[in-house]
């Protein structure tokens, strides 16, 4: 059996060496506990049985008490057995919760690249893989418990042989039709939940939407709530479908199960006040197979239940199997060469890329030289491809075709940590941690996190360090109201909120303090800054970058103009190159896009060409697709 891809004997076995692995000693504790439990109730029925007969028959009274102080101790085992087990079990789960979900999010730190997080399938399956993982405590358990259940279900079950073969044959073949349909219900319920991931997710995309306070602004000024709720209640309404739809083919095969074993209870009961009638069974018999009838019929039916319910688990495990075991995005040499300190530059050589098959080109065909020691700047009409470029120099994403060359050495030669330890940056589209300043610093070079000297010379740089250091509780004040108490909420030590120019110059204090990357990554690092805090910033990023081999975007086209090279991506490819000076002596895409920013801040004539009116159209800039 297998849940694509991956055997559910594989799951089981992973399951059962991370039981072993984690929690040894309770698990031996739980097979003994349980092995107690499994037989105590045989033995009392057995007990019991005896001293029925005894008290009808002739036994003596030193016989009966023995077999009264045995049937207690067994009470006493019996009583006290079951609460070890579950101390244990809860051990047992709670290990396996706290390996399983290490392990889960190591894997997802280990995918080099972004697709699979941009894959609806394997963010289905890491959905069920994170439930999984939940349910991974009661895994080792349950494979227990079915042991018990069957320990018992045998007994029992050996119990009616010896007083009827007939009696015990019609239970056990009860139980078959019930294995079978518990199983396919639970194949059912696993399917049902693959199907509905997707729904599932649009309306956790919708509750969140409508309880968090980034869409709250637009939420209420264009009066999106109850458009919002509607779409995520027509989700859930689609999702309760499925699941009623479920629990109603549930209920009517539990319900047929259960009265067939209400019809062999009852038949049997009938058949042995007969036979204690004709003498054929004794009173402790009748008193022995009344009780053992319906302890066979619980035993398989928890057992039916349980192996049902470990298959269901154990298929969701199965997506945290195919996590752990998923191969990287991309191709990691096993071999790969150590990545040595840039010296001549990176070349982009004929990239090509789109990011799927389906998807059109972004890059056609790139030829671009960034030298070492130089200050590069990209610029290009939105869409044009540039954020692409740039995940193609971190290695999120390998060229469809072409090659990245690093001092000549192919980035896909190298291990993608050793090239990203090497670079620093801040993303068009950087974090903004619930953290407090120290860490949302910090997180930029994780060994200088206890090293607050360094910290506030990375925010002096990006111009933050007075504004942190004057909150509340210093470099320690939460950047974030997300985890005030109750009691502190009126506190504003507790967590301050910044305005979207201070978060960008705190993402840029971040990336200045992994100090000494060999390639600093600005993609629009002051598109939220007021124009002072902007001259301010450019000003303090060219004297980081001096000698420093950087890469800048940015639309706004004052603050590129001192590069060492200025690159214009247009269609997928670079159109124009060279210093300011020379391109706007080219007099070509980037001349007149910089005429055009420098008119709006002059308020000379309107523009005569329809790029100038901001009338371009976005195909002509962007790539199209060549299929
Ligand atoms: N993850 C993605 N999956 C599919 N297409 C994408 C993805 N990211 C970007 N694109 C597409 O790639 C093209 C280039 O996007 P990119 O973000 O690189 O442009 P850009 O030049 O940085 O634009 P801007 O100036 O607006 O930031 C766009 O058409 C965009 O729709």
């Amino acid at each position: 059996m297998t849940v694509d891809g991956v055997r559910l004997t594989a799951s089981a076995r992973e399951a059962a060496a991370i039981g072993w692995s984690g929690a040894a000693v309770p698990v031996i504790g739980y097979a003994v506990t349980l092995l107690g439990t499994a037989t105590a109730p045989v033995a009392v029925a057995w007990l019991t049985k005896l001293v029925i007969d005894g008290l009808t028959g002739s036994a003596s009274l030193a016989g009966l008490l023995g077999l009264a102080a045995g049937l207690a101790g067994t009470g006493v085992a019996a009583a006290i057995l079951p609460h070890c087990s579950r101390y244990l079990g809860s051990q047992i789960g709670r290990a396996m919760v706290a390996v399983t979900t290490d392990r889960l999010f190591a894997a997802t730190a280990r995918f080099p690249g972004l697709r699979p997080f941009e894959d609806p399938r394997f963010l289905d399956r890491l959905r069920l893989a994170q439930e999984g993982t939940s349910r991974a405590d009661g895994l080792v358990t349950e494979a227990f418990g079915l042991v018990r259940s069957a320990v018992s279900a045998i007994g029992f079950l050996g119990s009616v042989l010896v007083i009827s073969p007939a009696m015990a044959l019609i239970v056990l073949g009860a139980a078959v039709p019930a294995l079978v349909a518990q199983l396919k219900l639970s194949r059912r319920r696993t399917t049902m939940m693959w199907e509905i991931g997707p729904a599932e997710r649009r309306q956790l995309f919708y509750g969140t939407l409508l309880s968090t306070i980034e869409a709250a602004k637009e939420i209420r000024l264009f009066d999106l709530g109850g458009f919002l709720r509607r779409r995520l209640m027509t989700e859930l309404a689609a999702t309760q479908a499925s699941k009623r739809r479920m629990d109603r083919r549930e209920l009517s095969a539990e319900g047929v199960l259960a009265l067939l074993s209400a019809v062999v209870a009852g038949g049997g009961l009938v058949w042995a006040i007969a036979a204690a009638r004709t003498g054929t069974l004794t009173v402790g018999d009748v008193s022995m197979f009344t009780v053992a009838v319906v302890a066979v019929q619980g035993a398989l039916d928890t057992l039916v239940n349980g192996i049902a319910m470990t298959h269901h688990n154990l298929r969701l495990f199965g997506h945290y199997v195919a996590v752990v075991r998923a191969e990287p995005d991309l191709a990691v040499p096993a071999d790969a060469a150590p990545l040595p300190p840039l010296r001549r530059g990176i070349e982009l050589r004929d990239v090509w890329f789109r990011y799927s098959d389906d998807h059109p080109w972004v890059l056609r065909g790139v030829d671009l030289f960034i030298p070492y020691g130089a200050a590069v700047a990209l610029v290009g009409l939105n869409g044009a491809g540039k954020s692409t470029l740039v995940k193609l120099l971190c290695r999120f994403y390998d060229p469809s075709r072409g090659e990245i060359l690093w001092d000549g050495t192919d980035l896909r030669d190298v291990r993608p940590e050793a090239l990203r330890e090497r670079i620093s940056g801040v993303f068009q589209d950087h974090m903004a941690y619930d953290f407090s300043a120290r860490d949302n610093i910090g997180v930029g070079d994780p060994a200088a996190l206890g090293d607050l000297g360094r910290i506030r010379a990375a925010a002096r740089r990006a111009g933050v360090d007075e504004l942190l250091s004057g909150l509340p509780r210093g470099y320690d004040t939460l950047l974030t109201r997300m985890f005030a108490g109750e009691q502190d909420r009126e506190d504003p030590s507790t967590g301050v909120v910044l305005s979207g120019g201070q978060w960008q110059r705190t993402a840029l204090a971040r990336a200045f303090l992994r100090d000494g990357r060999d390639l600093m990554i600005l993609d629009e690092p002051s598109a939220g800054l007021d124009p002072e805090a902007e001259a301010d910033v450019h000003a303090r990023m060219r004297e980081h970058r001096a000698g420093q081999t950087s890469l800048l975007i940015s639309h706004r086209l004052n603050t590129v103009r001192d590069a060492d090279l200025i690159v214009v991506l247009k269609d997928g490819v670079v159109a124009e190159r060279g210093g300011h000076d020379d391109l706007m002596a080219v007099d070509g895409a980037y001349a007149r896009l910089f005429r055009l920013q420098a008119r709006g801040y002059h308020g000379t004539a309107a523009p005569s060409e329809p790029e100038e009116r901001g009338e371009v159209k976005t195909e002509c800039w962007t790539s199209s697709s060549t299929g």
